[in-house]
C-alpha cells in the first residue's frame, strides 16, 4: 500500500520508474523500529538499480542500556546495511558543534594547549529552564543521563577531546570519536550527582515514587596521553535558573604568579551553543588607567554581533540535508553507539535498581549545592568579580 503511494507519487513527478530515492525518518518509538524496518525492507525498498537509494533515519533513544541498544542495533543491521542507517542526535547538527573541529584543527593557537599540561577541566554544560511539561510519562523512562548526557553532552566531547582525524572523511572523523569513547574511564559512584526537582512527581504521568533523575552532574576521566587526569564535568539538568548550552575549557594557573593575579580568576575558553551562539577567552589584562594593576575580560566573538543577516540553519534542518547528500559525518555509528552506552550502563543500572537516589532540589535553582562542592572537589575555580559589558549592535 505505501510502496504503491510512493510509486504513484514518483510517476505522477515524471521520475523512471526506480530512479527515485527513498528516504524513511523513523520518528517513533524504538520499540516498533525493527517491526518498520522490515516492512521498509519488504515491500518499500527503492527496486532500481540505477544507482538510487533508500535510507532510514532513526531518532533516540537507541535502546535504554547497552544490552537494549545492540539488540536493537542487530535486528536492524540485519535488514539495512551501515551506510543505508542515519542514527541522528541532533546536537551534532548544531553551528558551533559543527565549529569545533574547525577551532581545534584549523588554528595555530589551539594546537599546543590542547592537553592536560594547560587544561585544567572541562565543563559541558545543558540547562533548561522548564521542567518535563507534559512529557513526564515519557521523561520518568528514561532520566536525564539517557535524555541528554549519553548522547547529545557525549558526542560534544568526543568533538571537544578527540585527536586530529586523517581526512575528514566520516569515517575516519568517527573513528577518532570512538577511541574516545573507549578511553573513558568507568565512572565512580562518588564523582556522581542526581538530582530531581521538587514538582517532577505532581505530574500525574511520573510515579509517584520515581527515582528518575532530571538532573546529574557527572565526571568523565579519559585514560590517553591527551588528558589523563583532567575531569570532564557532563552537567545536565531540566527546571533550573535558566535556559543554555555551553563548553567551558579552564586552563590551570600561570606559574609563577608576579602580578599576584590568580585570585581574580583563570583563563577560560567559552563556547555557547545556545542561546546566541558565542565564543569567548576570558583572559587578564591590564587594568586600563595609570596603576600596574590587572582585571579579567574578554576576548569576544559574539555570533549575532559578528555575523550580522546571517541566518543560521536549524540542526535538523542540516542534518536532513545531510541524509540525502549521503554524509554520515554528524550521524552516530554503531559501535560509537555501543561505546557510549558501555559508558553509562552500569551507572544507569544502578540508578534503576534504586541503589542511587537523587537529591531534591528547588525548580528554578541551580540543582542540588552538591553539584557545585564535586565541581570544586574536581578542581573547577569559580571567577569572582568578572563583569562583562554586552557589546551593542
Ligand atoms: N559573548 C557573550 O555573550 C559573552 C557573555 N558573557 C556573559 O557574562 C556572564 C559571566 O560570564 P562567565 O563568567 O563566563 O559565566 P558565569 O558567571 O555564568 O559562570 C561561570 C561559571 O561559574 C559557575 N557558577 C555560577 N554561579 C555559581 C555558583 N553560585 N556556585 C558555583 N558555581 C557557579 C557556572 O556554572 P553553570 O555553568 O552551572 O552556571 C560556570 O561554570 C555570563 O552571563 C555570560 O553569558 C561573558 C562573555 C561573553
Ligand atoms: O533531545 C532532547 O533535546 C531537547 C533540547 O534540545 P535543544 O536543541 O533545545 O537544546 C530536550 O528538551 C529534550 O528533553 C531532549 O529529548
Amino acid at each position: 500500500m505505501l510502496d504503491k503511494e510512493i510509486s504513484k507519487h514518483e510517476t505522477s513527478k515524471n521520475s523512471l520508474e526506480g530512479s527515485s530515492r527513498r528516504l524513511f525518518y523513523l520518528a517513533l518509538p524504538p520499540s516498533v523500529y525493527p517491526s518498520v524496518c522490515r516492512m521498509i525492507r519488504r515491500y518499500c525498498m527503492n527496486k532500481s538499480n540505477l544507482g538510487r537509494w533508500t535510507r532510514i533515519v532513526v531518532e533516540k533513544p537507541f535502546g535504554r542500556d547497552l544490552g537494549s541498544a545492540e539488540e536493537l542495533s542487530s535486528q536492524i543491521g540485519e535488514l539495512f546495511d551501515e551506510p543505508q542507517i542515519y542514527r541522528i542526535d541532533h546536537y551534532l547538527g548544531k553551528e558551533s558543534v559543527q565549529n569545533l573541529l574547525v577551532l581545534r584543527f584549523a588554528n595555530r593557537f589551539f594546537l599546543p594547549l590542547w592537553n592536560r599540561d594547560n587544561i585544567d577541566n572541562v565543563q559541558i554544560v545543558f540547562r533548561e529552564d522548564f521542567g518535563t511539561e507534559g512529557r513526564g510519562g515519557y521523561f520518568d523512562e528514561y532520566g536525564i543521563i539517557r535524555d541528554i548526557i549519553q548522547n547529545h553532552l557525549l558526542q560534544v566531547l568526543c568533538l571537544v577531546a578527540m585527536e586530529k582525524p586523517v581526512s575528514l572523511k566520516p569515517e575516519r572523523i568517527r573513528d577518532e570519536k570512538v577511541k574516545v569513547l573507549q578511553s573513558v574511564l568507568p565512572i565512580k559512584d562518588e564523582e556522581v550527582v542526581l538530582g530531581q526537582y521538587e514538582g517532577y512527581r505532581d505530574d500525574p504521568t511520573v510515579p509517584d515514587h520515581s527515582n528518575t533523575p532530571t538532573f546529574a552532574t557527572i565526571i568523565l576521566l579519559i585514560h590517553n596521553e591527551r588528558w589523563e587526569g583532567v575531569p570532564f564535568i557532563l552537567k545536565a539538568g531540566k527546571a533550573l535558573y535558566s535556559r543554555k548550552a555551553e563548553i567551558r575549557v579552564q586552563f590551570k594557573d600561570v606559574p609563577g604568579d608576579i602580578f599576584k593575579c590568580k585570585k581574580q580568576g583563570r583563563n577560560e575558553f567559552v563556547i555557547r551553543l545556545q542561546p546566541s551562539e558565542a565564543m569567548y577567552m576570558k583572559l587578564m589584562v591590564k587594568q586600563p588607567g595609570l596603576e600596574m594593576s590587572t582585571v579579567q575580560s574578554e576576548l569576544d566573538l559574539s555570533y549575532r554581533q559578528r555575523y550580522q543577516g546571517v541566518t543560521i540553519p536549524e540542526a535538523y534542518e542540516r542534518l536532513i540535508l545531510d541524509t540525502i547528500r549521503g554524509d554520515q559525518q554528524h550521524f552516530v555509528r554503531r559501535d560509537e553507539l555501543k561505546a557510549a552506552w558501555e559508558i553509562f550502563t552500569p551507572l544507569l543500572h544502578r540508578i534503576d535498581n534504586g541503589e542511587m537516589k537523587p537529591i531534591p532540589y528547588q525548580a528554578g535553582s541551580r540543582g542540588p549545592a552538591e553539584a557545585d562542592e564535586l565541581l570544586e572537589k574536581a578542581g573547577y575555580v569559580q571567577t569572582h568579580g568578572y563583569i562583562w559589558i554586552p557589546p551593542t549592535l
